[in-house]
């Protein structure tokens, strides 16, 4: 689905790359986590995937159309963004008319474009809020409302910039729920920048970005079982993490390392009744 072959990209009237040579490939489907400390490049990868930024030399595909200025604007029909801050992306007076605009500039007929504005605002559960004015919304709800905009272009991929890190644990909790059910059942690809650990172990794929290359690229079980030297690339192991550390240093056996609070409590479970 998207493939980035030795792509270099330097921001203008900058000395330094952010990337040199860098080679990804990314899969139909894929839930795929991008993480790494601040100025690690991730959000310069989540521009050239969309062509916000072009590559300096190299070249990314999408869907095997190469990115360049002239097809940048067709590849963004089949790659919706969600930015950190929502506020940055309305455009209309009325949530419905938000996520009309996209359609609008793609000259959607207008009967689809209703059916898709309805669809796309039940996918996210704000059809309630379909006539409001998307600035008297709260965080979570604007974002998926932007999220709702994005949908409604039917997108083969998602990127999400940071687009839970202003939403309270709820508001998160609700749009990853939602990725989580586009992913399972339209095999949307996803690709999630984040600086939340836990949210990252949500994903089939982790890729850690450390000064513009690629630290490490797997499973996240296998990214967590790197504990400690995840310090090194400027990352924090998540709290079940380091309780699997403690338990791991007092010499208590656990059978895998927890990915997740419910696997975390699982496990303390099983220890619990055997003593
Ligand atoms: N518009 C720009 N012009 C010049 N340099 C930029 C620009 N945007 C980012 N950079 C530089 O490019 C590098 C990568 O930045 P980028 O925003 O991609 O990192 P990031 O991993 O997303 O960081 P963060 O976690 O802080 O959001 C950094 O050194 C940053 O200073």
């Amino acid at each position: 689905m998207i493939e980035l072959e030795q792509v270099s990209f330097r921001y203008q009237n900058e000395a330094s790359h952010v990337f040199e040579n860098l080679n990804l490939t990314i899969e139909q489907g894929e839930w795929v986590a991008i993480v790494g400390r601040n100025g690690s490049g991730k959000s310069t990868l989540a521009k050239l995937l969309n062509g916000l930024c072009l590559a300096t030399s190299g070249v990314v595909r999408v869907n095997h159309t190469v990115i360049t200025s002239e097809s940048k604007h067709q590849v963004r029909t089949q790659i919706g963004m969600v930015f950190q801050n929502p506020e940055n992306q309305f455009v209309g007076t009325t949530v419905a008319d938000d996520v009309a605009f996209g359609l609008e500039n793609l000259a959607v007929p207008r009967d689809t474009m209703i059916k898709r504005i309805d669809q796309s605002l039940e996918q996210v559960d704000m059809t309630a809020y379909k006539n409001h004015e998307p600035s008297r919304l709260s965080g979570g709800q604007k974002q998926r409302v932007a999220l709702a905009s994005v949908l409604a272009m039917q997108p083969e991929v998602i990127v999400l910039d940071e687009a839970t890190s202003m939403l309270d644990p709820i508001g998160k909790e609700q749009v990853l729920s939602i990725i989580q059910e586009l992913h399972e059942q339209l095999d949307v690809t996803v690709i999630m920048v984040t600086h939340d650990l836990n949210e990252a172990a949500l994903a089939d794929r982790v890729i850690t970005l450390n000064e513009g290359t690629v630290w490490f690229d797997g499973k996240p079980r296998e990214f967590l079982e790197k504990g400690d030297q995840l310090h090194e690339v400027g990352l924090e192991p998540p709290f079940v993490t380091k309780v699997y550390q403690q338990l791991s240093r007092q010499s208590i056996t656990v059978t895998q390392e927890p990915l997740h609070y419910e696997e975390l409590v699982d496990e303390l479970w099983r220890l619990y009744l055997k003593t």
